[in-house]
């Protein structure tokens, strides 16, 4: 079993937990029920802004524990502040390190779209995701049939959220695109066996349809590599351990995007010389 079956094959045993302990009819008393949900593809897209969803992870299966101190207040509030586009909080407890308190403390305190970070393998997770004040929720396409994974997006469509598919290579997108889709990711990291390569992301941008908003995740740690999966097409990026390493990620956030913005600005400059 690799990694990945293992998360998935603890998640439905987790979740049915859950389902016995909180009714759906809790979760939809929640004050965020009937919320609006804030747009991941348009802030993602705005020119304005760095098109960076920063993510909020204490530790993960590749690396352990990346920052076992950081308050998601604090560093949630700075990310935004530094000029991320998103925010990406892990909710997973026993890989991630992370909780649905996390969430919960990071939609209290800043107004912009918010992606549950998760693996989900049911609707009631989407329930709980939109309980929670969550604005997007992932699909892994690695861990779900295609069909289920179409019937996912389209309850989550019915719940006014938006949907981040993540694929790892051509055969996975092609499988698994369906209307229903804002955002298609491709995650440099190979979940089954943790190797990163930024070249993944090269190679599929043009895979992706047009209509659909596009995100590079993982492996990122320098504006350099961000400015030329920009070229390439990507709108988002989606970064964690590089800042999250950090003792203070909030300020390794506006470091990384005040380097980007320089870079681009280069750019700019030299593609009117
Ligand atoms: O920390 P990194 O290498 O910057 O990666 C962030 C994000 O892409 C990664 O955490 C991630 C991508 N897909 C996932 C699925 C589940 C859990 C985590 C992830």
């Amino acid at each position: 079993m690799n990694i990945l079956e293992k998360i998935i094959a603890d998640k439905y045993l987790e979740v049915a937990e859950r389902k016995s302990l909180v009714p759906v009819k809790l979760l939809e008393g929640s004050v965020f029920f009937e919320g609006k949900v804030v747009s991941m593809k348009k802030y993602v897209t705005n020119p304005e802004k760095s098109g960076i969803i920063a993510e909020f992870k204490r530790k993960s299966p590749s690396k352990g524990v990346i920052n076992g101190s950081a308050s998601v207040e604090k560093v949630s509030i700075g990310y935004m502040q530094a000029g991320a586009s998103a925010l990406s909080i892990l909710t997973d407890t026993e890989y991630f390190g992370g909780s649905s308190d996390d969430l919960k403390a990071a939609r209290k305190f800043n107004f912009c779209p918010i992606i549950r970070k998760d693996f989900i393998v049911d609707e009631y997770q989407i329930l709980e995701a939109k309980s929670m004040g969550a604005d997007c929720i992932l699909l892994i396409a690695a861990a779900l049939e295609p069909a289920k994974l179409k019937s996912l997006a389209s309850f989550a469509k019915g719940l006014g959220l938006e949907i981040l598919m993540e694929v790892h290579d051509g055969a996975e997108l092609e499988r698994s695109l369906c209307d229903d889709l804002d955002l298609v990711g491709v995650n440099n990291r190979n979940l089954k066996t943790f190797e990163v390569s930024v070249d993944t992301s090269l190679a599929l941008v043009d895979q992706i349809p047009g209509n659909f908003v596009k995100v590079s995740e993982s492996g990122i740690s320098d504006p350099n590599t961000m400015i030329e999966l920009k070229k390439a097409g990507f709108d988002g990026f989606l970064i964690g351990e590089n800042f999250m390493k950090s003792s203070r990620p909030e300020q390794a956030a506006y470091n990384f995007i005040k380097e980007f913005k320089k870079l681009s600005a280069q750019e700019s400059e030299l593609s009117k010389a």
